[in-house]
């Protein structure tokens, strides 16, 4: 945990300015001027060995014997780095994360980084690319368009209106049902929900309010605002697209139905610099984190330097 911005503070998009800001990271490896930073999805955290061990670990794209790795829980979040707790619910957004991680990197002493982002994350990685474009050498972008769509801002939308409906807590649990369809497929769900655990219960009914419950357990409703709204507002226009000269790999996941792969690739082509390429998975959004196949093999590749092949 570090105290960030207490010198002079941090100016949010929304004009609100931010002192003495808390922010709590993990880091991996022996610290020097060059690191991977890891950007987080919607409910992750910045402790990468607990969610990521196909990526994290000697061997993999992540190698603390090699490199110096740092993932931080983003501003707005709870776990950890400030969030409505400590700043109520203003509007933050994707640059402003950025710009506290560019803080972080300054108080670490890291002056280049190479970026892996997955589903918020990735969106996030775009935000970097146009905030600190200076600061950052390659980026591999997973399972995250170049701007939030309209179907995921519906989706979002949907959540937020669970929550609104309902605060204290079921509302959130309804939310992550809406979000968990999106994070599964029709192939996925056919898979694996076909036993039934309790009596007269459609399998996948009593799946989605397994998935509400534990996301209670662990999750904030009004951090799950604040990020979703910070993700709706994400709308670079094309100009700024064509300005991200930084080599960037946009990886899309065959049967992804809140970021399809179509609209994953056709983002990568607006992009001056990018390679596309495509994890197949019946597992839906998720399979970065459920099914990674060659994924691990193709990010580190291409975060050494390698050129991927499309
Ligand atoms: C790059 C990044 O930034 S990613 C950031 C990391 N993100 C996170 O860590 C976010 C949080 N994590 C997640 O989203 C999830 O944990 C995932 C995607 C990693 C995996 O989800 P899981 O819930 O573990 O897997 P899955 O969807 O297969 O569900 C399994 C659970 O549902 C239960 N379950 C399965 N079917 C049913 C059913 N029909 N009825 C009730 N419960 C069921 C299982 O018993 C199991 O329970 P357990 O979690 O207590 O072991
Ligand atoms: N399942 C992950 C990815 C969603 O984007 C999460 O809950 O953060």
């Amino acid at each position: 945990m570090v105290t960030l911005f207490h010198t002079s503070p941090l100016l949010l998009d929304c004009g609100r300015p931010l002192s003495d800001v808390r922010v709590a990271y993990h880091s991996y490896g022996e610290a020097r001027e060059e690191a991977t930073l890891v950007l987080h999805a919607l409910t992750g955290d910045s402790a990468v060995h607990e969610w990521w061990p196909d990526f994290l670990g000697e061997g993999r794209p992540l190698d603390p014997t090699r490199d110096y790795i740092v993932c931080a829980n983003v501003l707005g979040g709870c776990a950890g780095t400030d969030g409505p707790a400590a700043l109520g619910d203003i509007p933050i957004s994707l640059r402003d994360m950025a710009r506290v991680g560019r803080a972080l990197l300054e108080h670490l002493g890291v002056r280049r980084v190479q970026i892996i982002g997955a589903s918020m994350g990735g969106l996030l990685a775009y935000a970097w690319l146009l905030e600190c474009p200076d600061l950052v050498m390659r980026a591999a972008v997973i399972g995250a368009p170049v701007r939030h769509s309209p179907w995921a801002v519906g989706l979002n939308s949907a959540a937020r209106a669970a929550i609104r409906a309902a605060p204290g807590g079921e509302g959130l649990k309804v939310a992550r049902q809406i979000a968990m369809l999106s994070y599964r497929s029709p192939q996925s769900l056919a898979a694996t929900q076909t036993v039934q655990r309790r009596p007269g219960v459609h399998a996948v009914t009593s799946y989605l309010e397994y998935q509400g419950e534990k996301l209670l357990a662990r999750f904030c409703e009004r951090s799950y605002v604040t990020l979703t709204g910070a993700m709706d507002g994400f709308q670079p226009n094309d100009a700024e697209l064509a300005s991200i000269r930084t080599p960037v790999l946009a990886i899309g996941i065959s049967s992804d139905v809140l970021y399809p792969a179509a609209e994953v690739r056709a983002g990568a082509a607006a992009l001056p610099n990018a390679t596309y390429w495509e994890l197949d998975s019946i597992h839906g959004h998720d399979a970065f984190l459920m099914d990674a196949g060659e994924l691990p093999g193709r990010v580190g590749a291409f975060l050494r330097g390698a050129a991927a092949e499309s």
